[in-house]
């Protein structure tokens, strides 16, 4: 249960002097707190004694005024200290989180859903930093309270008294413990809940469209309300366990009181106690339940926030089973060479490249064809190093890829996925992204290689429309154009086209073939494409089959070969005959 405050041992190292001082003024607040109780005992004794005089009561009256405006005013200190420490804990986890997530790559995103992601990065780091303000709170207010409580139950009473009431306390640590338990396994119960529903709200809002064209809202409203429902039944059996902290004390506290009224009354008649102190007694014993409650609180707190904990650390301890790369950096790429490379992604039984042996030159376009599941994507992202190496030899120039600085590869590398990635930002910040400083007229310059000035032209408020989240408000082929000039921009060493070019007509595809042809000279172009016409001027071609290369040459050598490719140009051919 501690081992959530142990885990953040190094947070609270750092913020030592906020938690110190936090820790003085509570114990001075506690102090006057009981101070209190003290006084009105003394009081009530002279009032007993008929000794309450005038003056005497002018005092008591400015020490009580006095130690209740300190207690206030040092808890609100202690507070403030305490919380923003919390805030800053919270600030600090989700920065850690969000380092991570940039720094993983695909196998990472396949071990856990976006909305579970979601879900560990808000509710989990909030039920953490729960722990370091709330549960700091209790932990050293509760017990600091408690110990000062006793201290002066003990000291300014009577110890025996303090001893025979105090003893069902036992027992409620035993059930506090017992209760923790159940508390912290239906905690995770429904934590695991709220984040598969994060998932669902999240593939709802994504897959709108289809949904409606399927006409299966009644569905998914069936299924999300049978979610719901059952997120509902985990959260009230965490608040069922929750509700049985409070009156559980009061229980047993009320069973203090009856062992302190019979033993105290009977130490008041046999004259080992004064009247005074049996009224004080009881007021302290007052002020206990509330410690009690908080500490019970603070199991449930603690049980929370160390479920939370693993979850969150299950997310930071996952990495993405990545190489490290090495120290060579890198300015131009040389020849890219794969000699005898195969791999397999974690989940597949067959290799999906299978010993691919190429070399592809600098400055060379290289197509890449094949039928759906061929292989054509795997092969990109290998380049890309978005999963682990396959076995065989990859070799940037002179060098192994894995001698590479981690990102040096990829900065220079232009890619246009197949699933085109935009933002809800504006037409102009979408394209820019590729290059941070770029200018208006570099961004126009991209416009119209990727063919979109003409779209350009026609959007109401040009580069400054915004297009929505993912893109929503414009059509396939114009997102595949962003993504290409976004591409373009950045004038990258390798430029890679994975089937961007499939929602344009075939008229626009040629012009942007050609532009890419003119202003990528010298530069490697590495083109995945359905429609053989986009690939007709590589210099090299490879067609793919069940992750092999199976056929390889220029254009009008694969034409001569009469094989796949040849069948598959003349079957294109005559379609966009017959579409004319
Ligand atoms: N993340 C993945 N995990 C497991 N298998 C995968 C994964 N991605 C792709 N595959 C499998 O690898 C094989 C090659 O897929 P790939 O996406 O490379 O084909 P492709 O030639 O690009 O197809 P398409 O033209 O349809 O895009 C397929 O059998 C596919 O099911």
């Amino acid at each position: 249960m501690f081992d959530v405050m142990f885990k953040l041992k190094g947070f609270f190292k750092e913020n030592w002097k906020d938690y110190t001082i936090s820790l003085i003024t509570m114990m001075g607040s506690n102090l006057f707190s009981v101070f209190i109780p003290f006084l009105i005992g003394r009081m009530i004794d002279s009032i007993v004694r008929e000794e309450l005089t005038s003056p005497l009561l002018k005092t008591f009256g400015t020490l009580f005024l006095i130690s209740l405006l300190a207690a206030y005013l040092l808890e609100f200190i202690w507070s403030y200290y305490l919380f923003t420490g919390a805030a800053k804990l919270q600030r600090g986890m989700r920065k850690k989180m969000m380092d991570h997530f940039l720094k993983m790559r695909s196998t990472f995103y396949e071990k856990f859903r976006t909305g579970d992601l979601m879900a560990r990065s808000t509710q989990d780091i909030r039920s953490i930093a729960d722990t370091a303000g709330y549960g700091m709170m209790v932990l050293m207010n509760a017990t600091l309270f408690l110990t000062v409580i006793v201290l002066m139950m003990g000291m300014s009473v009577s110890w025996k008294l303090t001893f025979f009431s105090l003893l069902p306390l036992a027992l409620l640590a035993y059930l506090f413990g017992k209760l923790g338990d159940i508390v912290e396994k239906r905690y995770s119960a429904a934590q695991e809940a709220f984040s598969s529903l994060n998932n669902d709200v999240l593939e709802v809002v994504d897959g709108i469209r289809v949904i409606r064209a399927y006409v299966k809202e009644d569905d998914y409203v069936e299924k999300f309300h049978q979610q719901t429902e059952s997120m509902l039944k985990k959260n009230n059996r965490v608040a069922d366990a929750n509700a049985l902290f409070s009156p559980l004390t009061k229980i047993i506290i009320s069973l203090s009181n009856v062992i302190a009224f019979g033993y105290g009354a009977n130490l008041v008649m046999r004259g080992s106690l004064s009247v005074g102190d049996m009224v004080a007694f009881q007021m302290y014993l007052g002020m206990i339940v509330w410690p009690i409650i908080s500490i019970g609180e603070l199991t449930n707190v603690l049980r929370q926030g160390s479920a939370s904990m693993e979850r969150v650390e299950k997310v930071l301890g996952t990495g993405d089973d990545m190489e490290s790369g090495g120290e060579k950096v890198i300015e131009t790429v040389d020849d890219i060479v794969m000699h005898g490379l195969s791999f397999k992604y974690p989940s597949s039984q067959d290799l999906n490249l299978d010993r691919i042996d190429i070399t592809i030159p600098k400055g060379k376009t290289l197509g890449i064809v094949g039928k759906t599941g061929a292989g054509k994507t795997t092969f990109i992202r290998q380049l890309l190093r978005q999963y682990p190496l396959g076995n065989g030899e990859f070799r940037v120039g002179e060098d192994p890829i894995l001698n590479y600085r981690g990102k040096a590869i990829q900065n220079l590398i232009g890619y246009v996925p197949q699933d085109h990635v935009l933002f809800s930002k504006s037409v102009r910040d979408n394209i820019a992204f590729g290059k941070g400083s770029a200018t208006d007229d570099e961004v126009m310059e991209s416009v119209r290689i990727a063919s979109f000035e003409d779209d350009l032209k026609k959007m109401s408020q040009g580069l400054d429309t915004m297009i929505g989240e993912k893109g929503v408000s414009i059509s396939g082929g114009q997102k595949q154009r962003i993504s290409i000039a976004r591409a373009l921009i950045k004038n990258p060493e390798i430029l890679i086209l994975d089937d961007s070019l499939s929602a344009v007509d075939a008229n626009t595809e040629q012009k942007i073939v050609e532009n890419i042809k003119r202003v990528r000279t010298g530069k490697t172009t590495i083109i995945s494409t359905h429609r053989l016409s986009a690939v007709k001027q590589a210099d090299e071609i490879i067609v793919m089959e069940d992750g092999k290369i199976t056929e390889r040459g220029s254009h009008d050598e694969l034409i001569g070969r009469h094989g796949w490719y040849y069948t598959q140009y003349l079957r294109q051919e005559l379609k966009a005959g017959a579409d004319e």
